[in-house]
């Protein structure tokens, strides 16, 4: 089993006059959680299906599960890899268990295995009903479910929590975080980026067809400088004192409620900020909070890249 599973080099897919990826350079290691992220038409699902064999690049190379990829030959690693698209759709008038058992001809996996598979995805009782009378959450773990069969040791998900309530997501992240320790890669996207950011190990901002940035959340960062904001919770009577600390730094932006300053501060002038405030009196509490993958996400060019 390679230790790179996913090798794309100078990748580029062209559909007539659209150039929906333009030179992809991506590698995941194995047993990484890896997120891909990118605005709509960033060509996070064309890099999908060049991923699973079922698009061919119309250059560059595109190597999975050790396998060259052109497009057609997804069945040299179907039965390694497991995929939920966007959109899974399934057969109403099958129950949950005759779905999966379909799934499971087509990988070769034996029936007898799905019961368990829809028991670990919290459809153990609804096994036997038909799929006609599930919610859309029940859909998304049926989906999920046959993403499982055969353990896979490359999972794609795209969009994997659509429709999942809070529970549904918290425990759809167990599973995935268990087969992770049992050594399987996860390659994910999602719209969602406060879900994601805490969860992925690295990720690719896709903005255009190409990489705008990768790496682990804190990389892409340090690499962008987003300024810092720090809450400062203080006793009233402070205020005044505090305001005319703080006006005169020309490094800062803040705005002050009746005990409450927000502060927003360059990394570089972080440390200093901290220092002066501990040494204030009457300051409560102080809370930073870093840039989220969000903001990380439009100092990319996520929001301008939005318009292409
Ligand atoms: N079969 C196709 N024929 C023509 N153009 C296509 C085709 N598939 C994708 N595209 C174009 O390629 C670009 C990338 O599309 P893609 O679906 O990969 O983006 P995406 O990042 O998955 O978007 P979304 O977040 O909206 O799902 C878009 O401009 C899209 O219109």
């Amino acid at each position: 089993m390679t230790n790179v599973p996913i090798q794309i080099s100078k990748v580029t897919k062209r559909f007539g006059d659209v150039h929906a990826l333009a030179g992809i350079d991506l590698q995941v290691a194995r047993g990484e959680m890896f997120g891909i992220i990118g605005h709509n038409g960033a060509g996070k699902s064309t890099l999908f299906k060049l991923m699973l064999g079922l698009l061919p690049a119309t250059s560059g190379t595109v190597r999975v599960c050790d396998t060259a990829l052109d497009g057609n030959n997804f069945r040299a690693i179907r039965e390694r890899v497991g995929y939920l698209p966007e959109h899974f759709v399934t057969y109403d008038n099958l129950t949950g268990l005759e779905v999966l058992h379909f799934f499971a001809d087509l990988k070769r996996v034996p029936r007898s295995a799905c019961a368990d598979i829809l028991e670990r995805v919290g459809l153990g009782k609804v096994a036997k009903r038909r799929v006609r009378g599930y919610s859309k959450g029940m859909r998304q773990r049926l989906g999920f479910a046959q993403v499982l069969l055969g353990n896979p040791e490359l999972i794609f998900l795209d969009e994997p929590t659509n429709g999942l309530d809070a529970e549904g997501i918290h425990e759809f992240y167990e599973i995935l975080r268990e087969m992770q320790s049992q050594g399987a890669t996860i390659v994910i996207t999602s719209h969602i980026l406060a879900e994601i950011q805490e969860r992925v190990d690295r990720l690719a901002i896709l903005s255009a067809g190409r990489v705008a940035a990768q790496g682990t959340l804190s990389e892409l960062r340090e690499r962008i400088d987003l300024p810092s904001t720090i809450e400062c919770s203080f006793d009233p009577d402070c205020g005044p004192g505090l305001q005319s600390v703080l006006a005169p730094l020309d490094d800062i932006r803040f705005s002050m409620e009746r005990d409450k300053a927000l502060i927003t501060v360059s990394s570089a002038s972080k440390l200093s900020l901290l220092q002066l405030l501990a040494m204030q009196k009457g300051i409560v509490d102080i809370a930073m909070r870093e840039p989220s993958l969000e903001d990380v996400f439009f100092g990319y060019g996520g929001q301008d890249a939005r318009s292409v």
